[in-house]
């Protein structure tokens, strides 16, 4: 069954799928490639229409999916399908456009983190809503972390103490999400990093195991033994 999204929701949810997934492998597009039968795409927007406050979903999708990726997508919720980039930050940026300036909230999230439970996407709403221009879902790191030279010469170990581990959805407020679009030089690997540029505030709050990005084989493994954790 289609899900419903709130029409009175000030949230809009965008969702970059378009990349290739050169560490998941061979197999096509990462968003399409397939867990415990069902592309991870229609698991992430499966999660993300089942929060409350979303009241639009923009998919960028690889170029020659777009077609595809809309009929895919078309019984699970109601979404808007863009061709995305040859970045992740260009997807971000041509999902962006096609939110109307009365949503007041955008989340960025990744189709890769398709396990991202709706209370996560609420959690991160809600802080930005309690006054947070950016706010991003984020765990302690668990490794002891080295700083390395070249010839994988160890210089030193650094503070993990001080480190975060930072996932999607990243939540932002609209203008400001739009002005450190507007205003990015460079190809960063988060939005929040666009907007730390620009100086603003950015606060974690706290990230959650299931919204871990499937990334290499061994991610795909363990989000089906997720999926069927009772
Ligand atoms: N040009 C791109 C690159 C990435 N993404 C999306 O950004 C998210 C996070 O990227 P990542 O997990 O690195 O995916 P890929 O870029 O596909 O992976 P890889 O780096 O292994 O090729 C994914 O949902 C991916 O589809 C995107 O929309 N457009
Ligand atoms: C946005 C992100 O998921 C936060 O951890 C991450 O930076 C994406 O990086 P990737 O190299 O595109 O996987």
């Amino acid at each position: 069954m289609t899900a419903q999204l709130s029409a009175r929701g000030d949230v809009a949810v965008l969702v970059p799928a378009a990349g290739a997934g050169l560490r998941l492998g061979p197999g096509g597009p990462k968003a399409l490639r397939l867990l415990a039968g069902e592309p991870l795409l229609v698991h992430a927007v499966r999660r993300v229409a089942a929060a409350p406050s979303v009241r639009l979903i923009v998919v960028a999708a690889p170029a020659a999916e777009v077609e595809a990726v809309q009929e895919l997508l078309a019984p699970v919720a109601p979404v808007t399908v863009v061709a995305g980039g040859a970045e992740r930050q260009e997807s971000v940026a041509l999902a962006l456009a096609q939110v109307p300036p009365d949503i007041a909230i955008v989340l960025v999230h990744d189709a890769a983190r398709a396990l991202t439970p709706p209370d996560l996407i609420e959690s991160v709403a809600a802080a930005v809503r309690d006054g947070h221009p950016a706010v991003i879902p984020a765990l302690p790191v668990v490794d002891t972390i080295k700083e390395v030279a070249p010839g994988e010469i160890v210089l030193g170990t650094v503070d993990r103490s001080v480190l975060r581990s930072v996932q999607t959805p990243q939540g932002f407020r609209h203008d400001v999400l739009a002005a450190a679009h507007a205003a990015a030089a460079d190809q960063l690997t988060d939005d929040a990093g666009l907007v730390e540029k620009a100086g603003l505030p950015v606060i974690c709050v706290p990230g959650s195991e299931l919204a871990m990005k499937i990334t290499r084989p061994l991610d795909l493994i363990l989000a089906e033994a997720l999926l069927n954790l009772p």
